[in-house]
């Protein structure tokens, strides 16, 4: 008889000696005080300058942060003393239903459906897609994104490094097109967009800790999983494969995906890292659409929405004192826009708690796209790569293609780019160095984002 893999169970703040259950009991309290306190100090500059209200609309809208304040600190305390997970209400936004659907579905399975007895992938996403219901459910607040300040001062804090690597960019040389020349210019930017999300302001709760300087020899050894030398085939291929197809009128007959994660920073060495392809003719501009997809809401803090986008590109096109390279750099980002060959999509479900698993079955129009029409589907940061894998309990040395199982889009290739953030890892290597290796590190390895992975897979 055939036995079918057994699928451990998912992650949970049911267990005191997890990363979720520290998240729901300190990470998350301390991410809604900083939304509070932040209320509470800039409320008068957040109506006049960032919601840009009328003088007369001013007052009444002061007084209802009061009211926003009350209930996120209800949100806090239902948290804490882990109260149930209710339906949505009255919400008026498009995810309201596919939201109380997996709730149903859930209370079905589930007689205590509280904080600390549910995946941590719904309580955590819950919790912010109720952080959010409360700005929505408001006159004057509805969009407010309450992680802006925060996402604004890490860019800006990274200015130095974001010129020196635009400078670096500006210089690469379109007319040679060596394969030498293609792979480690391909890999330099890999790494940049790879490391880059460490940008991340969930894990710091909010606190702007990176600079941008990293030492890519030193941080070789901390790639666990590296399959860059197979994404970097792929890369090759995939030109090859165009280059053979004479057909002019095929043209523009290919599209990449990239499911960002965190702005400012690293979303900044995302459009880096495809500028570099298109600059280097490995995804040639007349033949590929790049399509970026974001969070519709505010999402675990720092997550990349569209007016994430446009607010990078207008910073650095409006501020004095950026530097040339910058500015022109950002000009080709702006023009690729402006052509069409880079698109934003947004889907709600990005910001749903469902395993990638799920996405044929609860979002068959996306995966149906990924599986027909794109060629390299690229999934950045943690969470991306929790729900990839279903956010289970694996052994590390299960493969990645059994890990995220029923996602396996026919004719793209997945690769996933994530410094490591959440207690769970796959596709590491019965390799007896690296194993011992891993015995060596500290006991929360998996937590602090000083590691990564780079799986790479293209089902046939
Ligand atoms: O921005 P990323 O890389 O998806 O990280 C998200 C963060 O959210 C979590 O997944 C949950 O809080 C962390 O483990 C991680 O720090």
């Amino acid at each position: 008889m055939d036995s079918q893999p057994i699928i451990p169970e998912p992650l949970s703040a049911n267990d005191k000696n997890s990363f979720a259950y520290k998240t729901l009991s300190y990470r998350l309290p301390i991410i809604i005080t900083k939304v509070i306190d932040l209320l509470c100090r800039q409320r008068k500059q957040i109506i006049s300058i960032d919601l840009k209200l009328p003088p007369e609309q001013q007052p009444e809208a002061e007084e209802e942060t009061k009211q926003l304040i009350e209930e996120l600190a209800k949100l806090k305390y239902e948290l804490q003393t882990n109260k149930s997970i209710r339906p949505i209400v009255s919400s008026s936004l498009s995810d309201t239903q596919a939201w109380n659907d997996l709730l149903n579905e859930e209370y079905r399975h589930n007689d205590n459906v509280v904080y600390f007895n549910v995946s941590w992938l719904l309580s955590e996403c819950y919790f912010y897609r109720m952080m959010h219901e409360i700005f929505i459910r408001s006159k004057y607040f509805q969009n407010f994104d309450q992680f802006f300040t925060v996402k604004k001062e890490s860019f800006e804090l990274c200015l130095k490094p974001a010129e020196k690597l635009a400078k670096h960019l500006l210089m690469l040389n379109d007319q040679q097109q060596s394969s030498d020349y293609q792979e480690s210019t391909f890999t330099f930017y890999t790494m940049h967009s790879l490391w880059g999300n460490k940008f991340d302001l969930s894990l710091s709760c909010g606190e702007r800790k990176q600079t941008g300087d990293f030492d890519f020899n030193e941080l070789e050894s901390k790639i666990l999983v590296n399959d860059l030398k197979n994404f970097w085939s792929f890369m090759q291929q995939l030109l090859s494969g165009q280059n053979s197809n004479n057909n002019q009128n095929d043209k523009k007959s290919y599209r990449i995906d990239i499911i960002l994660d965190n702005a400012g920073y690293e979303l900044f060495t995302d459009f880096c890292w495809v500028e570099a392809m298109h600059t280097i003719g490995l995804l040639p501009k007349d033949q590929v659409i790049v399509h970026f997809h974001v969070k519709c809401m505010p999402w675990f803090v720092s997550d990349t929405m569209t007016s994430d986008i446009k607010w990078l590109l207008k910073y650095v096109n409006d501020t004095a004192g950026i530097s040339l390279d910058l500015k022109r750099l950002n000009e080709r980002f702006n023009e690729n826009f402006r052509h069409r060959q880079w698109l934003i999509e947004e889907h709600d479900f990005w910001t749903l708690p469902h395993d990638y698993a799920q996405m044929p079955r609860v979002a068959p129009e996306l995966y149906r796209d990924f599986c027909h029409e794109s060629r390299l589907i690229l999934f950045k940061g943690d969470l991306n790569y929790r729900k990839l894998v279903g956010d289970r309990k694996w052994n590390i040395r299960t493969s990645f293609k059994q890990a995220i199982r029923e996602f396996q889009p026919k004719s793209a290739a997945i690769c996933t780019l994530r410094t490591i953030k959440a207690d769970v890892v796959v596709g590491i290597h019965d390799d007896p160095v690296i194993i011992e290796r891993i015995k060596q590190f500290p006991s929360d390895w998996m937590e602090i984002g000083e590691y990564a992975v780079i799986n790479f897979l293209k089902i046939d």
